[in-house]
C-alpha cells in the first residue's frame, strides 16, 4: 500500500497518500498555507500580517536537503549572506508514514535544534494547534513570536533576495525591478511543465496523465536548452531568481528525476547547454556545499514506495559538476 505520506486534520495525523483517483491520474500540489512575509521593518508584506522585521538571529528555516523547494531558501540563506544569521534544521531524507521527521540517524539529519520535537508536523501545530493540511518543506519560523512566517519557498527566497539588505550589505538584486516581467515570464514556464512537471510525470497514475506530463518537461527542456544557446543566464545576461529556482530541479535530474520519475526521453548530460549551465550555478561561490546527493537520493528512491517499493536505491549516475563549464564564451552582452 502506498501509505508513506500523511497531513494534519484538526492537528491530528493522518496517513495518506496523494490521492490522484479523482483527478484522473493526475498529481495536483496543494497550496502552502503561511503567507507572511519579513519586510525591513516589519512591515505587511504582500500577504499574511505584519511584525516580522529582520533581524539577526530571530528567523530559523526547516528544510530537507532532498526537497527542490527547501533547496532554493539553502542556496539564498547562502548567496544572500544569511547563513551567519537564519539558523537551519535538517529533516532526515526518509519521509515515511508519519511524514518528515527529526530522526538523526543519518549523516546531515541535525533534529529540530530548537525545540528537540520529533517530527516536522510538531512544528505546524506548536504554531496552529488545529492546523488542517499537508506538512511539506520549507518553514520558515519566527524564534521571537513562535509563529511559522512563511512555508512556500518562492516568497521565502523573495525575502532573503531583499529584506535583510541592511544588515548584510546585499542590496544586489536576483529579482531587479527590470528584469520582474522576463523573471516572471520564465517562471511561469518552468513551475509547471519542469519543477512541478516531473513530479506531475513520477507521481501519475494513468499512461495518459504521465503522456501529457513527459511531453511538457522535454518541451520545457528543449526550450531551456535553445534559449542557453543564446544567452547566459534565463532571464538574460544576468544570473536572477529564474535560475536559482531551474537549478534546484535541474541537479536532481540525472540522479533522480530520469530514472525514479520515469522522465527518460533524454539525460540533462546529453543537452550541452544545459549541462554547462547547471555546472556553472553548482560551481557557483556557496552553492556546491547545499547540494547532498545522498540525501536527494536516499529520499525519492526510499520514501515512495508506491513508485519504488523495493526501496532499492539505484547506483548514481557518474557526473562531473566540477568539470569546466564552458559558459563564458557567452558574451555577457549577447543577450537582451
Ligand atoms: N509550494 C511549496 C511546496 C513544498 C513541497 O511540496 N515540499 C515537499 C517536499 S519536496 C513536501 O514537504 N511534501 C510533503 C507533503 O506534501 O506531504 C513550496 O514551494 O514551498
Amino acid at each position: 500500500m502506498g501509505v508513506e505520506m500523511g497531513l494534519l486534520i484538526d492537528g491530528k495525523w493522518h496517513d495518506s497518500w496523494y490521492d490522484t483517483s479523482k483527478t484522473g491520474g493526475e498529481f495536483i500540489r496543494s497550496e502552502s498555507r503561511f503567507r507572511n512575509w519579513i519586510t525591513p521593518d516589519g512591515r505587511p508584506g504582500p500577504s499574511g500580517t505584519g511584525g516580522f522585521s529582520a533581524e539577526s538571529d530571530r528567523y530559523h528555516l526547516y528544510v530537507s536537503l532532498a526537497c527542490p523547494w527547501a533547496h532554493r531558501t539553502l542556496i539564498y540563506r547562502q548567496i544572500k549572506g544569511l547563513a551567519e544569521h537564519v539558523s537551519v534544521s535538517v529533516v532526515h531524507p526518509d519521509m515515511l508514514s508519519e511524514g518528515w521527521s527529526f530522526g538523526r540517524e543519518y549523516p546531515g539529519a541535525t533534529g529540530d535544534s530548537l525545540f528537540g520535537l520529533p517530527y516536522l508536523r510538531d512544528v505546524y501545530t506548536r504554531d496552529t494547534a488545529d492546523f488542517t493540511g499537508r506538512v511539506t518543506v520549507p518553514v520558515l519560523w519566527d524564534k521571537a513570536t513562535g509563529r511559522i512566517v512563511s512555508n512556500e519557498s518562492s516568497e521565502i527566497i523573495r525575502m532573503f533576495d531583499s529584506a535583510f539588505a541592511a544588515m548584510t550589505g546585499d542590496s544586489a538584486r536576483l529579482r531587479p525591478p527590470a528584469l520582474v516581467d522576463e523573471i516572471d515570464a520564465v517562471n511561469e514556464r518552468l513551475y509547471p511543465n519542469l519543477n512541478n512537471g516531473v513530479y506531475r510525470a513520477g507521481f501519475a497514475t494513468r499512461q495518459a496523465a504521465y503522456d501529457d506530463a513527459v511531453a511538457d518537461v522535454f518541451e520545457v527542456l528543449d526550450w531551456m536548452e535553445d534559449r542557453l544557446s543564446r544567452q547566459r543566464y534565463l532571464a538574460g545576461a544576468q544570473i536572477t531568481e529564474a535560475d536559482w529556482r531551474a537549478f534546484t530541479t535541474l541537479i536532481r535530474f540525472d540522479p533522480v528525476y530520469f530514472s525514479h520519475f520515469k522522465c527518460s526521453r533524454n539525460r540533462l548530460a546529453d543537452m550541452p547547454n544545459l549541462l554547462g549551465y547547471t555546472r556553472e550555478l553548482y560551481q557557483y561561490p556557496g552553492v556546491a556545499g547545499t547540494v547532498d546527493f545522498d540525501h536527494i537520493r536516499r529520499h525519492y528512491f526510499y520514501s515512495h514506495e508506491t513508485i519504488n517499493p523495493s526501496r532499492i536505491v539505484p547506483v548514481a549516475p557518474l557526473m562531473d559538476w566540477s568539470a569546466p563549464h564552458g559558459r563564458e564564451s557567452l558574451e555577457a552582452d549577447s543577450a537582451a
